[in-house]
């Protein structure tokens, strides 16, 4: 058996709050393969954003191990933790919001490209126009702001600018939760052809057991900050164990209704 790309183990992140202390992630563990979509769901505060920003190391976790590629995420520091950060990259819900919105979309894809010294600064215009035709955008946009393209457009950015590091792992916060649903299965199949093609493993981020359906092969549910279930997408949606799972199934009425075809269908 390979290797995973990803192996979590007993991850926890405890706060202090109002005199407590309360865990937003306790002990959980969970592996993505390579080339694999994992959804991570759950409701408002059961600990998902905390996951996306442990294994980002934006934070350190109280316990647990996380290891990428075959090495210990936590030990990286100087040089090899930057080589190992272009590996796993990020896209959140608002690209307004992670970006500065005046920024011009060359400098929002140009900015990976000369951090994690991918390209010479004169063969950057041209990945540049390259990463904007791989998420179907055309090169004028590149002297466009940010603030003036659409949400859609702005998506599409973020992946481009996602994948402008050759990563082997994206995280994807509530990536498509804001984009009407036309746009966000457009999305979604971008997505899902750029997995294809290049082999990418997405850890998805969602509440909405709808989407995950269209996009994920397995998923984790938390609730309170633990695994609540965890197991192939199609199964965990389509009997849920757990009560929140149970309750997140229910809040989903239309489940697929994004008209992609169920990852879990194509394994
Ligand atoms: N910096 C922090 N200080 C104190 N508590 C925090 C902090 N960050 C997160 N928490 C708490 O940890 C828990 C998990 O939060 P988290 O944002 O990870 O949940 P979530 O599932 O991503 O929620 P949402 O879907 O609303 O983004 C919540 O109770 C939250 O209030």
């Amino acid at each position: 058996m390979s290797s995973p790309l990803l192996a979590v183990s007993g991850l926890t992140k405890r706060y202090r709050r109002g005199g407590k202390t309360i865990a937003a992630v306790d002990d959980v563990s969970f592996d993505i393969e390579p080339g694999e979509t994992l959804a991570l769901a759950g409701p408002s505060g059961s600990g998902k954003s905390t996951v996306a920003r442990l294994l980002l190391r934006l934070i350190e976790p109280d316990a647990g191990r996380i290891e990428f590629e075959g090495g210990d995420f936590q030990a990286l520091n100087g040089t090899a933790l930057r080589a190992r950060r272009a590996r796993v990259q990020m896209v959140f819900q608002d690209p307004l919001a992670a970006f500065n919105p005046r920024a011009s979309v060359a400098r929002v894809l140009d900015d990976p490209l000369r951090i994690h010294g991918i390209a010479a600064r004169s063969a950057r215009p041209r990945r540049i126009a390259a990463l904007l035709e791989r998420v179907g955008l055309s090169a004028d946009l590149a002297a466009r702001a940010i603030h003036e393209i659409s949400g859609g457009q702005r998506q599409r950015i973020a992946i481009a600018r996602a994948i402008a590091t050759n990563p082997s792992l994206i995280i994807l916060d509530e990536a498509v939760s804001a984009l009407d649903v036309s746009v966000r299965r457009q999305i979604l199949q971008l997505l899902l052809d750029l997995q294809r093609e290049q082999r990418i493993a997405y850890l998805f981020i969602s509440h909405d057991l709808g989407v995950i359906s269209a996009i994920a092969h397995r998923v984790v549910i938390l609730d309170a900050g633990r695994v609540a279930e965890s197991g192939n997408a199609r199964a965990v949606i389509g009997t849920p164990q757990s009560a929140i799972g149970k309750a997140l199934v229910a809040a989903a009425p239309r489940l697929n209704r994004t008209g992609t075809q169920g990852a879990a269908d194509r394994q």
